[in-house]
């Protein structure tokens, strides 16, 4: 299938209420969408949204790497751009955008979801957390609605006061969710080792489903050390490409990885270290950067073709005052992925188009 079109769509998605972590607070999404459309009129979509709180690059790095890039693809074969390991770009989150609209158009062509045409015997949903933001005075309220959803574990951001005010709040969360949810935490690299220890011995009994990113400097040697004392995961997010895998995974750093794909540079990327993940018995959470609908649904066809079994990070649409497209609905705790072929959805695409 030769690509015979681009185009790209700028975007800005306000947020219905800031997201606040310990080393930023957003307030919109800004990204670009990507459009691939093959001689046959078929389309597929990726999702270009930087975050470089997250690690990614700035936004105008990632967009002039995503109009170099897309100018190349008019008039390659889309399958052979996938198969002969092409670097597609030198930006992970353009790659993944590239990646992302060139598997939507081969499983589109194909007439399957974008998961069954990664594997065939992939659920058709699956569990997620729910993304209760920081520990503020609402958390309570929002993990008691949490629960009456169906949700079985709730995320919320640490790290952003100190360690006795947030223990006392949690304390106050975990109560009002009575015994209804585990809770997933992130520090978002806020604490020194001596302050992470305290936090996480003081939470060793309390029903943790994990926390990510604990240490301020982390280390595969000083989180392994952390880990060995907890009977929860820890979780490996922005430092997983930082510090690589297999150091995480020589010191027996984590037990958990916590993969998004557009950070980690694509669905190719993202299908290797599942495989090391695998390997290794390391559990593997695939999440987004807060996306769009298409960054999102993406991330959440991989989830499932990857790893069925785990509760993934996939729950922020809510977040967003509008969106690209109807994202897919969440019943019961679990994101459910559209039946249609690829992605599964119509992309409303937002800004005025450029071609490539
Ligand atoms: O994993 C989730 O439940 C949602 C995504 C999420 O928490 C994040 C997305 C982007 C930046 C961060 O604030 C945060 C994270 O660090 O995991
Ligand atoms: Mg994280």
């Amino acid at each position: 299938m030769t690509v015979t079109g681009i185009a790209v769509h700028p975007y800005a998605l306000p947020l219905v209420r800031p997201w606040a972590a310990a080393r930023t607070t957003l307030h919109e999404r800004r990204g670009q969408l990507l459009a691939v459309t093959g001689e046959d009129g078929i389309t597929g979509w990726g999702d270009c949204a930087p975050l470089p709180s997250s690690g990614t690059d700035g936004h105008a790095r990632a967009f002039e790497a995503l109009a170099d890039a897309a100018r190349i693809l008019k008039g390659r074969e889309a399958a052979e751009l996938l198969a002969d390991g092409s670097e597609l770009s030198p930006v992970p989150e353009v790659r993944w955008a590239i990646e992302t609209a060139l598997f939507d158009l081969e499983a589109r062509r194909e007439g399957v979801p974008l998961t069954r045409h990664l594997r065939s015997g992939a659920p058709s949903s699956v569990a997620i957390n729910a993304a209760l933001g920081p520990l503020d005075d609402g958390c309570a309220a929002r993990a008691e609605a949490a629960a009456k959803t169906g949700f079985a574990v709730a995320k919320i951001k640490v790290g952003i006061g100190t360690v006795e005010n947030e223990l006392a709040g949690l304390r106050k969360v975990i109560k009002a969710a009575e015994g209804r949810l585990a809770f997933r935490l992130d520090a978002n690299r806020a604490w020194c080792v001596a302050d992470a220890r305290r936090f996480l011995t003081a939470i060793a009994d309390w029903p943790i489903d994990g926390v990510e990113e604990p240490l301020a400097e982390p280390t595969p040697d000083a989180l392994a050390t952390l880990q060995a004392d907890l009977p929860f995961p820890l979780a490996a997010d922005e430092s997983l490409p930082v510090l690589g895998p297999d150091a995480l995974l020589e010191a027996g750093a984590v037990r958990r990885f916590v993969v998004k794909p557009a950070r980690l540079g694509g669905i190719r990327a993202t299908l290797a270290l599942a495989e090391k993940a695998r390997a290794a018995g390391i559990e593997l959470v695939l999440t987004s950067v807060v996306d769009s609908a298409v960054g999102v649904t993406a991330a959440a066809h991989l989830a499932a073709s990857l790893a069925e079994n785990a509760v993934h990070g996939l729950g922020t649409l809510g977040w967003l005052t509008r969106d690209v497209a109807e994202g897919p609905a969440i019943a019961n705790g679990r994101l459910v992925l559209p039946a249609g072929a690829g992605l599964g959805l119509d992309v409303v695409a937002c800004g005025e188009a450029f071609e490539g």
